[in-house]
Order: structure tokens, then sequence, then C-alpha cells
């Protein structure tokens, strides 16, 4: 599904993988996209545009997602919060445990890292169960900083990550949807 040229951009340089990391997941591979220097500024500019005016700083999920957010924080001004996975922080931290299509993890923040009210736009590579991107809107919310919304390359349609986002009153986004 591409329903403009940054979405084809980037929809053409995605590569599914079957049976990565385990049987039975088609890992969406967008390490090519990274490597392409106007794919990834479009990505980048895609995924905040829809909330341009909306947001003090990008919350970049650790790892993907701090590719694209770094490449969202040059195109919109905004600086990037470190979400990060656990013990990876060195300062005080709030920490949210969550369930990924593949195993389970933590995020944690530095709970001091923006000024209270702080608007953050999550920015992620994939939306596939929700469950890496719920964790995140529940630290910031945690750390007294408000959600502006949640923008990804792609989403995983069928797994029900836009459903839960979207019931927590998230804005969601997603360049593609498979
Ligand atoms: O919607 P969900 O079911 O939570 O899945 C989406 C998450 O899964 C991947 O992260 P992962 O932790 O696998 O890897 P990474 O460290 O390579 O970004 C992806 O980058 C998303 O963050
Ligand atoms: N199928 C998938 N491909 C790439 N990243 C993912 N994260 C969770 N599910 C994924």
């Amino acid at each position: 599904m591409t329903s403009s040229p940054e979405a084809a951009l980037v929809d053409g340089l995605i590569e599914a993988i079957p049976d990565f990391p385990e049987p039975g997941i088609v890992f969406r591979d967008l390490t090519p996209v990274f490597a392409d220097g106007p794919a990834l500024k479009a990505l980048a500019t895609a995924v905040t545009a829809p909330f341009e005016g909306r947001f003090d700083s990008i919350g970049g999920l650790e790892a993907r997602g701090f590719l694209i957010a770094g490449a969202a924080s040059i195109v919109s001004g905004a600086g990037v919060l470190s979400v990060r996975k656990a013990g990876k922080l060195p300062r005080a931290v709030l920490s949210q445990e969550y369930t990924l299509e593949y195993g389970t993890a933590a995020l944690e923040v530095h709970v001091d890292q923006l000024p209270k009210g702080s608007r953050v736009l999550i920015v992620d590579d994939v939306l596939a169960t929700g469950g890496t991107a719920l964790a995140a809107v529940n630290l910031i919310e945690r750390a007294g900083w408000h959600v502006a919304g949640f923008g990804a390359a792609l989403e995983l349609d069928g797994l029900g990550g836009r459903a839960k986002l979207e019931a927590r009153g998230v804005e969601t986004f997603s360049l593609l949807c498979y």
C-alpha cells in the first residue's frame, strides 16, 4: 500500500525476511531505508509532519527508533528524548516492562530529562503489537510529560498496536501499513 511519493520510496526499500528472529515471524527490515539518505529524510519528514507545532521533543525508542528520531530531530528542530532498553541510562530512571511480538523487555527514561508538561512525539520504525509504544506512553506520562502522538515507518495490521494506542487517546500515524 503506497499513498505518497515518500511512502513509495520507503516501501521500495523495506525487505521482508521470513522466520526471523524466530519461526513464524516475517521480519520487516528497514536497514536499507536507514542506509539511503533521501529515504531516511523522507521518512523523518513524514512521521513528524502530521504533528507539526504540537511537540517539543522526539521520543526515540532504542534501537531502531533512535535512527528515525535523530533524522526527525534535524528536520523538525526538536531534540531527542532517549527512551532506552533497561540498564543503559546512568542517572535516576523510570522503568516500564512490556511484551514484544517475540519476547519481553523494559524501557527506561531519565526521570528529569525534560521539563514537566513537555510534549513528546514518540517515533519508532515498526508498530506491531503496540507493547513497545504503550510502554513508552506509560513512561512519558509517569514522568509528567504529555504524549503528543506516535509516528512509525510502518504498522503491521492485525496485531492490534494502533487500537491499543488509540484506546489510550494517542494519535497514531504510520507511513506504511502491511
Ligand atoms: O509493537 P511491538 O510488538 O512492541 O513491536 C515493535 C517493536 O519491536 C522492535 O523493537 P525490538 O525491541 O525488537 O528491537 P530493536 O532494539 O532492534 O529496535 C521495533 O523496533 C519496535 O520497537
Ligand atoms: N515483524 C517485525 N518486523 C520488524 N520489526 C518488528 N518488531 C516487531 N515485530 C516486527
